[in-house]
């Protein structure tokens, strides 16, 4: 008998091992990516969703901190076809449950099919499909979760000395770790300012670049930093990635839209309209910017669909990618973003030369 049940938006109950017990229910969404399962785990843009791996043995390089993305695991839940006990270890001790031993090739097939669903899980030796089919009906969509901001936000701000090389503003809608350290690596300072900053928040660390952070969930909920960039645009260099970038186009006059099942690997070929180079991304996202607005160009598109992978307006001083360039997992093919951002920061204030 199965001590695992996972119920699915489609009717069925799915039966599988269980390895750390619980009750949840989330979001079903999978990745392709075949490392950086702890940079998955520990990324805030999975917040209330259910990770999937494809990949069909996670944790066979083991756990290390070093590697994690926040100070937390974000998917409510984990599924594999095979987990390592490091892994179950650390899942257990972070209280998340996770499920292995069933066809995640199937479950995958039905997302990219059917598209993301709603699922509940129950765990456990007393775990039966009634009580998975009960997480299911209380389970909320994704843009229900109207203040999701609140549960990967810093409380407070907190600052990261680096150099001088600009001043940062990171509104923090649940930023990955390596964000930051990619602004410290160019020798930027950086303050990560809660999801809900006010103008005057943003104003009281005089920044030279408002940046938003990726994050979980349904943009539109995210107003606060919507307005931020209303207010600033113009006055401050902006940069975006992945919900950053959905955000600063729907500030700017775009719009947002869902996707059936969103990007989800770590090999999505994003091409740059100028260059006409591709590179290789990493992507975990289910919406995208439908309509960039007036104020926007589209500079970068995927070549799998043509969706927005890049917006820019040159005169304002605004670039975003939906994707990921901090490359935690994936590919290191566009870490130049973060010195396109930073030189927009030096456009604007040119540094004095000695000659
Ligand atoms: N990684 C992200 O920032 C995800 C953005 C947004 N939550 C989406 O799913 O589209």
């Amino acid at each position: 008998m199965s001590d695992a049940y996972l119920a699915l938006e489609d009717g069925r109950v799915v039966e599988a091992r269980g390895r750390v017990p619980g009750r949840t229910r989330g979001e079903l969404v999978f990745t392709t990516a075949y490392t950086g399962y702890e940079e998955s785990l520990t990324d805030p843009s999975y917040e209330e969703q259910v990770l999937t791996f494809s990949y069909p043995l996670i944790g066979n390089y083991g756990v290390r901190s070093e590697r994690f993305e926040s100070d937390r695991v974000h998917p409510r839940a984990a599924i594999a076809r095979e987990f390592t006990e490091d892994v179950v270890e650390w899942l257990n001790e972070e209280g998340v449950p996770a499920i292995d031993h069933l066809d995640t090739r199937e479950l995958v097939t039905s997302i990219r099919e059917e598209g993301a669903m709603r699922c509940g899980l129950a765990v456990g030796p007393d775990a039966t499909p009634e009580d998975a089919k009960a997480e299911l009906d209380a389970c909320q969509g994704m843009s229900e979760h109207v203040d999701i901001g609140a549960q990967v936000s810093v409380d407070e701000p907190t600052v990261y000395e680096g150099g001088s090389a600009a001043t940062v503003a990171l509104i923090d809608c649940g930023a990955k770790g390596s964000i930051t350290e990619s602004l410290l690596e160019r020798d930027a300072t950086v303050h990560v300012l809660p999801y809900d900053a006010t103008p005057a928040d943003v104003a009281a660390v005089d920044p030279d670049l408002l940046f938003i952070s990726n994050g979980p969930g349904d943009p539109e909920n995210f107003e606060a930093a919507e307005a931020l960039v209303e207010e600033f645009v113009g006055d401050l260099p902006v940069a975006g990635i992945c919900l950053g970038q959905q955000v600063v186009a729907n500030a700017l006059g775009g719009s947002t839209e869902k996707m059936a099942f969103g990007h989800r690997g770590v090999n999505q070929p994003v091409r740059d309209l100028e260059t006409d180079r591709v590179v290789m991304t990493t992507q975990n996202h289910g919406y995208t910017v439908g309509e960039p607005g007036d104020r926007l160009s589209v500079t970068q598109v995927n070549v799998n669909d043509g969706t927005a992978e890049g917006l820019e307006n040159e005169e304002l001083g605004v670039i975003t990618r939906q994707y990921h360039p901090e490359a935690h997992p994936g590919p290191n093919d566009s870490l130049d973003f973060f010195d396109d951002v930073l030189d927009l920061v030096s456009t604007d204030t040119p540094v004095a030369t000695s000659d």
